[in-house]
This record gives structure tokens, sequence and C-alpha cells, in this order.
């Protein structure tokens, strides 16, 4: 499965080009909080996972790297041999596996709340087995605490996006995350890359999953939010987007094409 994602372009036409991915459970609009300071002076891609925002739900399981796979599918659709990618997440493994599978794609690297490995792929297997049983509510019911710490008060927009997202392809995302295992291939990417946690992160805490990227990705660089859970781009919008596009001023001044 490489068939080009729902998707949408933001920004001005010619710009150096950023892919953003969302995470499970999720739409593309996780990044509307960057999408301002990014369109500044990037072309701005977002798409969303299968079964999620858009996207109609999956005709079969898939794995991470079937969805870097779409990304690049999409690059090519547009004519763009090269791109920065930053993603949250399970976004983020995405950009990780295309980092590897396709390094002169990927002029710059942005991996937020995310890791080489979500833990043991038993509890994806039975998350997806629960979510094709009852439905996505019950871990919509959760997902705030999941996400946010305790004080953040602007969930219900992004908790909307879960519910709205289809089980199948919920299960099937699960079922990728499950099988994603990147930790022995980190030193192959070349990509510049910026790791970001969030502090109080639970699903991803900075200890065992970005410090292991940052350490096993050559010359990555760690930022860690404070006050920040697993959408750290949403609890903390403005240093996240300061994070991000200090990076891309750094490595990805490039062009469109
Ligand atoms: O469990 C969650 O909702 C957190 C999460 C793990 C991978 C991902 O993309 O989100």
């Amino acid at each position: 499965m490489s068939a080009a994602p729902h998707h949408r372009l933001d920004g001005p036409d010619g710009a150096p080009l950023v892919v953003l991915g969302p995470s499970l459970g999720t739409s593309m609009d996780l990044w509307l909080p960057q999408l301002p300071a990014l369109t500044r002076a990037w072309r701005v891609l977002r798409y969303d996972l299968p079964g999620h925002g858009g996207a109609p739900a999956p005709a079969g399981p898939f794995t991470v790297d079937d969805l870097a796979g779409g990304v690049l599918a999409l690059l090519d659709g547009l004519g763009v041999e090269r791109a920065a990618y930053a993603g949250v997440s399970l976004g983020g493994a995405v950009g990780t596996a295309l980092a590897l599978r396709a390094p002169e794609r990927v002029a710059s690297l942005v991996l937020c709340c995310t890791s080489p490995r979500f833990g043991d792929p038993r509890f994806w297997r039975e998350r997806a087995a629960l979510v094709r049983r009852e439905g996505v509510g019950p871990v919509a019911d959760s997902a705030a605490e999941r996400w946010f710490t305790p004080s953040f008060t602007g969930a219900d927009p992004y908790v909307a996006m879960l519910r709205a997202t289809d089980a199948e392809g919920y299960a099937g995302c699960c079922e990728a995350l499950a099988a994603f295992d990147a930790t022995a291939r980190l030193a192959e990417i070349r990509a510049p890359a910026l790791v970001v946690a969030g502090a109080q992160d639970g699903p991803t805490p900075p200890r065992g999953h970005a410090d292991r990227l940052a350490a096993g990705i050559p010359g990555a660089r760690l930022a860690v939010v404070e006050g920040a859970g697993h959408l750290a781009n949403a609890e903390r919008p403005a240093e996240v987007t300061e994070a991000i596009t200090a990076h891309l001023d750094r490595t990805w001044r490039g062009t469109g094409r």
C-alpha cells in the first residue's frame, strides 16, 4: 500500500517543501498551531493516516514503511525531489522510515514525541483488537489523559479528531506501530535531525524514546519541552514552533523542486 494519501498543500508556491505527519488518532489538523509560522517560508504538505481525517479506511494491513511509501508517492506526484519532514508520534515513525528508505529525498527531519520502537507489540495488537470490537470510543475517552498534561484545557478538538476516526484505520495504525522497530538502523539516517520531546509525555517519555532517537541518529539535536505531554506541538505551540522553524532555517532553505 503506497498510494498517495489524502493530503493538503498550503503556503507559497515554489517555496521549499515541508511534509507534516500526524499522530495516531489525529488528522492533519494536529499541525494547525504550526501552520501560520511554517507557511511564511515553506510550502507545507499535510497528509492524513488511513481512516483518519479525510482519508478513506484502509483496504488491508499496512506497515509504517508503507506509509512512508505513500509520502514518497505524494512527492513524486508533485514532482518534488527533496523535502523536509516533521512528524508527531506515528507521524514521526513515518519520517524515520522515510529517512531510511529514501535518504536522498529527506533534506531535514523533525521527530516529535516519537520513538524508534513504541514498546511491547502485544500492547498495540490488543489495542487494535479492542477498537475492532468496541470502536474508538474507549480510546477516545482516555485520550486527553494520554496526550496532555492535566492542566491543559484545549484537548477537545484533538479528542474530536479521534472520535471521528474510522475504527479499522485506527486498528491498522496500531498494528503498524506494533511491527515498527527502527532501533538497529538509526545510525544509517543521514538527514539533519531534531528530536522534540514533551517533558511529561506518557506514551513516549523522553527517557527511553526521544533520548534513544537523539543518541542513535548521527548529529541529532534533542529539545525537551517543559509543560508538554505527548502532543507537545498542540500543548506548547510557541516553543515547538520555534524549535522546528529554527531547525528548518538552519537545514532547509532549498528549492521547492
Ligand atoms: O496512545 C496514543 O494515543 C499515543 C500514541 C502512540 C503512537 C501515536 O501516534 O500516538
